[in-house]
């Protein structure tokens, strides 16, 4: 992170001065034409990732911010490239885990986007909900706690023993275990009687089917910014439906994006939104348990009650780039993060 007043001169960059990013407004520098502050990102994602998320809109409001985002190159050593101030990536193998770590310990002073060992809480459906199933949050309006759970990790036929000596509630939610960013960790089934579960495929997952109204909410989290968008999902199974169905059954991904309930017209017990008071709430206790600060949350409220709400699923760096004015919330936490680094170094922290 180059300090105040350094001049830094790309070869085909304008001329840029450091300066705090709280200085921007006042700084004389400021005249508007040049970009005042600095920001290598350099990005490691999917090609998948590098589509949905760096559009040309982020693209350009990044460099107006004077903020440098530079693909990572994999057929060379991290340690030849940069330098970076911060590193945003989403890759999942192991190699990469490790040439991320060995970096950081060479370079402490880069902004990790996030640590691989709290994004790997998430690669797993146990450890992922494991971290906010004693969360507090009555006093903000409202209750957050997560479905009650069945790790199976082999042996199917011994799946309706467990299910019933741990007196889960039919119908279930069979879940793979492990969530890599493949398609296969998203093949879920609905599971209507114990027989039938011994035709699942371990290691899995079993999670209480909660009935929501068909509506689940997308709590999605940049740094302290919140935004919650409705998306449809699964729909009630009532009494008749588990009298009248037996076995499992593989369901497709319900609430992606193109699965939008925000303009349906919906009974307001079902679609209002949680309380802001208590996503903030919420946002700010899973970023302390969760060590990370790109996340989000499907979040839905139990049918019939008025605050009672269930987290399913927490996914690492999702599909930002279907939020409304997302190029604005991401550039000002990233501008964000070289204030707050910037600070530090002046307390000497
Ligand atoms: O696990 P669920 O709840 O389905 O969440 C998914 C994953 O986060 C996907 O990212 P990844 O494929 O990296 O796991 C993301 O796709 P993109 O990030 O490619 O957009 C989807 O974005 P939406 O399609 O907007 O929901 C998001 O819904
Ligand atoms: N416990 C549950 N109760 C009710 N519906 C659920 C439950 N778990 C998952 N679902 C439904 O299945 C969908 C996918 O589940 P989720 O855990 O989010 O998996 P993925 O990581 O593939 O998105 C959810 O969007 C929701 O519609
Ligand atoms: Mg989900
Ligand atoms: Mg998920």
């Amino acid at each position: 992170m180059r300090l105040h007043g350094e001049v830094s001169f790309d070869e085909d960059e304008e001329e840029v001065v450091m300066v705090p990013a709280a200085a921007l407004s006042s700084s004389p520098l400021n005249g508007g034409a040049v970009p005042v502050t600095r920001l290598v990102v350099g990005y490691a994602l999917t090609k998948k990732k590098v589509k949905s998320f760096l559009q040309p809109k982020l693209l350009l409001l990044a460099r107006k911010k004077g903020i440098n985002l530079v693909a990572i190159d994999d057929t060379r050593p991290l340690a030849e490239q940069g330098p970076f101030d911060v590193i945003l990536h989403k890759i999942t193998s192991k190699e990469w885990q490790q040439v991320l770590e060995d970096y950081h310990e060479e370079h402490p002073e880069v902004t990790v986007l996030d640590p691989p060992n709290a994004i790997n809480h998430l690669n797993n459906r146990q450890s992922m909900l494991a971290e906010v199933s004693d969360l507090n949050l009555s006093s903000f309006y409202g209750e957050v706690c997560t479905p009650r759970q069945l790790v199976i990790m082999r042996d199917p036929s011994s799946i309706p023993t467990a299910v019933a000596m741990a007196g889960l509630t039919l119908p279930l939610v069979a879940k793979p275990l492990v969530v890599d960013g493949t398609s296969k960790s998203h093949e879920l089934s609905l599971a209507y009687d114990e027989a039938s579960l011994s035709m699942l495929d371990p290691p899995l997952v079993l999670q209480e089917f909660v009935n929501h109204g068909g509506i689940l909410f997308k709590v999605y989290i940049i740094g302290e910014t919140i935004q919650v968008v409705r998306r449809f999902s699964l729909p009630d199974v009532n009494t008749y439906d588990l009298l009248n169905n037996v076995g499992v059954y593989r369901f497709p991904r319900v609430s992606c994006a193109a699965a939008s309930a925000d303009h349906a017209d919906l009974d307001p017990h079902i679609s209002e939104l949680p309380p802001r008071p208590l996503l903030e709430k919420l946002g700010k206790e899973l970023r302390g348990r969760l060590g990370l600060r790109l996340f989000n949350i499907d979040m839905i409220r139990e049918l019939g009650t008025k605050d009672r709400y269930y987290i399913i699923d927490i996914n690492y760096f999702p599909g930002f780039g279907k939020m409304p004015g997302y190029e604005h919330i991401f550039t000002d936490f990233l501008l964000n993060l070289a204030q707050s680094k910037y600070k530090k170094c002046l307390s000497g922290g």
